[in-house]
């Protein structure tokens, strides 16, 4: 026994607890050495790849991809310490973020989307009680169009924007702009987006901006000390930013919550997913229970945050293709005129009848991914995989651009062409885009659905009514077309100098006639 008195004793006894602390520690440490880490670039001593990257030229997923061919499918890469996984092919992404959900479903959490506020995201929490909830409520009304007759808003939507594209054609950013932020604002809120400047549109696109710009704050992570300096010390700017974030959080996540709230007291709230939620509140007795109403203004806030760019830019890449690749638009017309001829406009009844705009709406989601690195996910604990050993708490990409690319599946990849998904295409039975453009397993897009909808609307009543050309220079040659923002978790799109040209007096006399949603914005 020892005494307590006894120093001799005590240090004894110390020596051989550390020892078998250190023994201990040691045989974990061997452990997880036994198993080497997956095959990388050579890594430099505390910035690890960090250079290569900065220093490639090239997007990081390209440069991902490239590294593959070197160093196999599962690329293991450190930034600063940080370890680092990227999965480059979807058979690997399958083994790992799908059959090994219970391991790769996690997110990393940040210290920026934290301090300014924007913790409750549904797309940063990582896979807790409050993740499945949100995803709960996502999926009950995003996964098919039942609950919300969602397709009836966005069919008035995209006769609203061929009456933008009417009235103003230069302007066609901003009219592909207001397409899914109208539909989401009508489908979540029962709002009605009367102006350009429409202050909930401007209010939720500020928002989703600086969730994304708060993504770049990185370095909080790599060097958290900093987040100890007070807001007059230099270069901590994020401070402020981060001050700016949690007013844009606390007004986004509440004012068109509220509003709809008070319009369900008055009987003018249109129908939405936010009066259905506190419909069903009501009928639970959970009405006015905070923790609820809180639960359902995240997620209320959460659609046009995930669903507003991403869908601009899918339908920014559809007008982009088709510029680019113009043959793709005559087919889209012919077959249009026959199917559904040129004295209405189409409706999600002639969907199965039109397989080229199908397949064009398909080839869109590959050709140029929206989210090539889909979002970030980190390993809950350590893991095994090819005798490699993937430790807890490694950042896990997968790489969404590289699986979109592979040439062995997608012959000739850089190129649009809606015929390879047709019956008898070269890729009718391959892997289609819905499988990886909105993420994997347990954290797919819960809205991918509703964007499958919205794209085929618009693709077949746009190109039912436009010609689409790229413009001439003063040197009569075509002028260059823009293209996207290669820095970005969202490849934004901007937009070219292009002309948009009803195709007969008719087809505009159709927009014209059209059921809009509401008088003209601008
Ligand atoms: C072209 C449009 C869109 C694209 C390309 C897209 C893509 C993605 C991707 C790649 C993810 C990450 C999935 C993962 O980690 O595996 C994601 C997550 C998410 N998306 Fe979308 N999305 C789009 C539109 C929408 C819309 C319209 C909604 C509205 C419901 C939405 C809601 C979400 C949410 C809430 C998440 C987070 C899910 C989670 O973390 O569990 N997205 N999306």
């Amino acid at each position: 026994m020892i005494s307590k008195y006894n120093p001799s004793s005590l240090h004894v006894a110390l020596g051989c607890a550390t020892s078998l602390l250190l023994l201990s520690l040691w045989r974990k440490w061997r452990g997880r050495s036994k198993l080497p880490l997956p095959p990388g670039p050579k890594r430099l001593p505390i910035v690890g790849n960090l250079l290569q990257i900065a220093t490639s030229g090239k997007p990081f997923w390209e440069t991902a991809s490239e590294w593959s061919k070197t160093y196999g499918d599962v690329l293991y890469l450190e930034v600063v310490g940080f370890p680092m996984v990227i999965i480059n092919t979807q058979d690997t992404v399958s083994e790992l973020l799908v059959k090994k959900g219970s391991i790769y479903s996690s997110r990393p959490r940040y210290a920026m989307p934290l301090i300014s506020g924007f913790g409750w995201t549904t797309a940063t929490l990582p896979y807790t009680a409050q993740l499945r909830r949100q995803r709960g409520i996502l999926q009950k009304f995003f996964l098919t169009p039942d609950l919300l007759n969602y397709t009836e808003v966005q069919q008035r939507e995209s006769y609203e924007f061929l009456k933008g594209l009417l009235r103003s054609p230069e302007k066609y950013e901003k009219h592909a702009h207001h397409l899914p932020a109208s539909a989401i604002m009508m489908n979540v809120y029962g709002h009605e987006v009367g102006t350009d400047d429409d202050p909930y549109v401007q209010l939720a696109d500020e928002s989703g901006r600086a969730l994304i710009d708060h993504l770049g704050y990185i370095f909080l992570d790599l060097l958290p000390w900093m987040q100890s300096l007070p807001e007059w010390f230099p270069g901590t700017n994020f401070w402020q930013v981060a001050r700016k974030g949690r007013e844009l959080s606390h007004r986004v996540r509440h004012e068109l919550y509220s509003l709809t709230k008070n319009k369900m007291k008055t009987g003018t709230a249109k129908e939405s997913m936010t009066t259905k939620l506190l419909g069903e509140a009501a009928n639970t007795g959970k009405a006015n229970d905070a923790e609820t109403e809180e639960e359902f203004a995240d997620v209320s806030a959460m659609v046009f945050l995930a669903g507003g760019d991403t869908t601009l830019t899918a339908v920014m890449n559809l007008i982009l293709a088709v510029l680019q690749f113009p043959d793709t638009l005559r087919r889209a017309q012919e077959e249009i005129d026959r199917v559904v001829g040129t004295d209405r406009l189409p409706t999600f009844e002639d969907r199965e009848n039109l397989p080229y705009i199908n397949a064009m709406c398909t080839e869109v989601m590959r050709w140029e991914v929206v989210g090539p690195l889909a979002l970030p996910r980190c390993t809950s604990q350590d893991d095994e995989f090819r005798g490699y050993h993937i430790p807890a708490g490694t950042l896990v990409l997968p790489n969404v651009w590289s699986i979109a690319n592979n040439p062995e599946v997608y012959p000739n990849p850089s190129q649009f062409k809606p015929e390879r998904w047709l019956p008898g295409g070269v890729n009718e039975k391959s892997v289609r885009p819905i499988n990886y453009a909105f993420g994997f397993g347990r954290r797919i897009c819960p809205g991918r659905f509703w964007v499958e909808h919205m794209l085929f609307i618009t693709a077949a009543s746009l190109f039912a009514t436009f010609n689409i050309e790229r413009a001439l220079g003063a040197n009569g040659k075509p002028v260059p077309l823009e293209g996207h923002n290669e820095w970005s978790i969202v490849r934004f799109v901007s937009p070219s100098v292009c002309k948009f040209t009803p195709r007969s007096e008719k087809a505009a006399a159709l927009i014209r006639e059209a059921n809009g949603s509401i008088a003209p914005r601008d």
